[in-house]
Formats: C-alpha cells, structure tokens, sequence
C-alpha cells in the first residue's frame, strides 16, 4: 500500500502538467490539457468521444513496478469488459509529459452511461481501492462546452492534498508519437543485460524463464568475431526468407542459423502470450544466443541467418505506435541503432513483396499464424510500419532486394550482393 501511494504521489505531482490522448473510433488521437482555472473550451475531439454518454471515465495504470504493471496492463482490458455493464465502450488511453522520457503511462477511457452510472462507478471504485490505478471522470459543464476532469482519491491518498478538480483545454498534438518515450529498453531492447534483468524479475510469474536464461552461453564462450561472413535475411512473413536462405546454405556451403533458435522454441507461444515487455526480453534473449551460434559456426563457415535484430527492433516499434507510418520515431532517432554489444553482420538483405503476392504466397502455403502476421494482413498501416522501421535501422543499414521474381531470380541477385560485399 505505501508503495502504491508512493507511485500515485509521483505520477500526481505533474498531475496538470501532462498530456492526455484517448483514440477516437477512427484510430485518429484526440490530445487534451489540464488547467486549474475555468476558462477556454474543451477539444473538440473530445466531445466526439463523449457523444451523448453522460460522464465518461479513465483508469490510467501507475506502478513502479515495470513487470507488474506491463501484466496489469494487459490484462485489465478482459478484466474491465467483464465487470462492467454488457456493451461498455473503452478506448485506448494516454499520458505522458512532453519530451520527458520513460512519462508514458497507459490505460483506457470508458464512455458513460447514464442508466448504468451507479454500476460502473462501483466497478471503477474497486479497481481505484485495489490496483495500481488512477482513476477520474469527466463531467460536462451546463455550457456544453466547458469539461472537468475529477480525479478520484481513496482515503488514504487523500492525504495528498492536492487539487483533484481540473478543466479539460486543448493541447498541441506532440511531434512524435507519445509511446517513443518509452521505448528504449522496453520495446526494444539496446544491451543483453537490459534484456536479462527483465527477463530475471519475471522468474516468479513465469517458471519457464529460468530454463529460457540457462540457454544463454557464458560470456567466456560467447566467441569473438567470426572469421567467415555473416549474412541476414529479413523480410515480413511470407517474402521468401526460408527458400532463399536454404538455397544460400546449399550454395554458398554455409551454415544456416536463425533467430529465435531452435533451442528456445519449447518456450515461444508461452512467451508470444505476454505484454510486449517480456516478448520482446524473450526476443531480444535469442538475438543474442544466435549471436553466440554464429560466432562459433562463422569460424568454419559462412553463415546465413534467417531473422536478426533487424526483426525484433522493426515488430517492436512497429506495434507500440499506432496510425501512418509518419507516427513512427523520425529517421536518425536512436531507437534504430544497434546494439552495441550485439554481433555486427557483414549484410542484411530486405526482402520486399507487393502485398496482394505476399498473400497469395501465405494462402498457397496456409500455416497458422502469429497474432502479429494475422495483424500484417489485416492492417495496412501496420505492415508499412514494419517496412519502414526496418528501413530505418542502421548499423548495418539493409540492402532492399524486390522478392517477386522466382526464387532462382531472387537468389541469383543476393549471391551477386554477397560477392559485391563479402568477398565470397
Ligand atoms: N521467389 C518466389 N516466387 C514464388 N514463390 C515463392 C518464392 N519464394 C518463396 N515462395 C513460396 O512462398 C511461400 C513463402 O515462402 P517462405 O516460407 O520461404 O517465406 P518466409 O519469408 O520464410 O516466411 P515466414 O517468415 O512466415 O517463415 C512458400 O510457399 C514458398 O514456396
Ligand atoms: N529475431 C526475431 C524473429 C522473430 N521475431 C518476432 O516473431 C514474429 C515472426 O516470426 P516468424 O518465425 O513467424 O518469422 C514477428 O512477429 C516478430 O515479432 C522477433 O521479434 N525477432
């Protein structure tokens, strides 16, 4: 209980200094301020939001606990529509404070309803006693045009004295998309260590995570750099990535590796089933065992990778914007760098595919999917996301190769490319 009210303290303190983006039905944001005094109106978007429910509401999840509040997060949607009246209506919320790193925090907005209030603010209220959340209302002034945002406080967070009464005012839209202030080291990750230490706080929610650790060799045999070439294959699902790196293997006599590694498939749907935080940990983990396989392999031979960080760092920040492509952190930001301790290949190919191709290959071919490539198909700005953060990221930069001839074609332009660079 202290540490909760520790945690809502600190979030409270900037309280009127933060913005708040709530995601209208067309995906577009509606950004809105805080002020002490009466005076302006309210953005128009939000009475777009409001639509004629009466109060509306936001639970705005605040912990300090990193693992704990990602878990939270992802759960309480489910836990919301099954405790709230049949129909509610949530939407995606924000906050964060302008260019202050690591201020985003998230949660929903729930339009009201005025014939089920009573229910709903009983739902909210045990939430507010209970978990690390932070919830207000929003009523309408008799104006129509004037709303109040009325911070709830239990008991014991009352003895924060502070103001909990403020108007909603229009606020400038920030330049970047608010989530790029809490990306580094939680969507991706820039350090094994980074990786591990939130892999190694999540031993007690998931048991597998020990297992998964102890496939990571020690540093001592972690290798140096390899003596041969190291090729990487990138690419959406679908673009060819398994046929042109078998091809290469068998080519190129090179050794075929991939990441995630073999040795952690046991634990991958567990791991795909978790908030972005731990996901992308578990990603970021095999980017460096792969790392580990090919120092040792690339002594002997050139090595073809199939997936690298390329893929884990272009998904990651692909999925934690939303909207077109212009959301995404701008070319040059440090998000796209690579690690510094992470193996540096020789080349990174981007295969390319027109999308109505790119489907007609995943029907012929007809496997099950990952909720993400089920995401590829069913949302365009999310797939052009994903091509172009994977464009963006550099150090090395990747060298885009059009996917559509044959696959003869397709290999006969990389091998021309690995020769061009690799010397091979
Ligand atoms: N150049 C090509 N022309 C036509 N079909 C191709 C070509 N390359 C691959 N295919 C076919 O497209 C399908 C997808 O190819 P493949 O499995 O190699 O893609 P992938 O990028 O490895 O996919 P994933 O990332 O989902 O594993 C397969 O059925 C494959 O036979
Ligand atoms: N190095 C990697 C490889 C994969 N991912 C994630 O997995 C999904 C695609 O994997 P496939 O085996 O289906 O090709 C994709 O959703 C990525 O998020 C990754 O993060 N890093």
């Amino acid at each position: 209980m202290a540490r909760r009210l520790k945690d809502l303290k600190s979030v409270f303190a900037q309280w009127s200094s933060r913005v708040f983006s709530v995601e209208l039905e067309t995906g577009a944001p509606v950004y809105f301020g805080l002020q002490e005094n009466r005076g302006g109106k309210a953005p128009l978007g939000f009475s777009e939001l409001q639509q004629g429910h009466g109060k509306c509401y936001s639970l705005l999840v605040c912990s300090s606990d990193r693992i704990g509040r990602e878990k939270f997060y992802w759960e309480l949607k489910d836990k919301l529509l099954s405790d709230l009246p049949p129909g509610s209506d949530l939407t995606n919320m924000l906050s964060f404070l302008p260019d202050v790193k690591n201020s985003l925090i998230r949660g929903y907005f729930l339009k009201g309803n005025s014939d089920d209030s009573s229910l709903i603010e009983r739902v909210l209220g045990h939430f507010e006693q209970h978990d690390p959340v932070l919830v207000c209302s929003y009523s309408e002034g008799e104006d129509n045009q004037q709303w109040t945002q009325h911070v709830w406080t239990n008991t014991e967070s009352n003895l924060m004295g502070m103001t909990k009464e403020f108007y909603v005012v229009p606020t400038a839209a920030p330049t970047y998309h608010p989530s790029t202030l809490n990306m580094i080291n939680s969507d991706v990750f820039y350090s094994l260590d980074e990786a591990c230490d939130v892999l190694k706080k999540c031993g007690d929610i998931i048991p597998e995570t020990t297992s998964v650790l102890r496939m990571l060799p020690s540093r001592a045999n972690a290798g140096g750099k390899p003596d041969f070439p190291v090729v990487v294959i990138e690419g959406l699902d679908a673009t060819g990535k398994t046929t042109l790196t078998e091809s290469l293997r068998d080519t190129l006599g090179a050794t075929l590796l991939r990441s995630p590694p073999q040795c952690l498939s046991p634990w991958r749907a567990r791991f795909d089933q978790e908030p972005p935080l731990i996901r992308r940990a578990f990603y970021a983990l095999g980017n460096y065992i792969t790392a580990a396989q090919i120092c040792q392999e690339g002594m002997k031979a050139p090595i073809i990778v199939d997936r690298f960080w390329h893929s884990t760092a272009a998904y990651a920040i692909a999925t934690a914007v939303s909207g077109p492509v212009t959301d995404l952190p701008q070319d040059g930001s440090e998000v796209y760098r690579w690690p510094s301790d992470l193996l540096q290949p020789s080349l990174v190919v981007l295969l390319t595919l027109d999308p109505e191709e790119r489907k007609r290959r995943l029907r012929d071919r007809g496997q099950t999917k990952t909720d993400e490539e089920q995401e590829l198909d069913r949302n365009q700005l999310f797939r052009l996301r994903v091509e172009d953060a994977y464009r963006r990221i550099s150090g090395p930069a990747c060298v885009t190769v059009d996917a559509s001839p044959s696959a003869d074609l397709v290999l006969q332009q990389v091998l021309l490319l690995i020769r061009a660079k690799c010397h091979l």
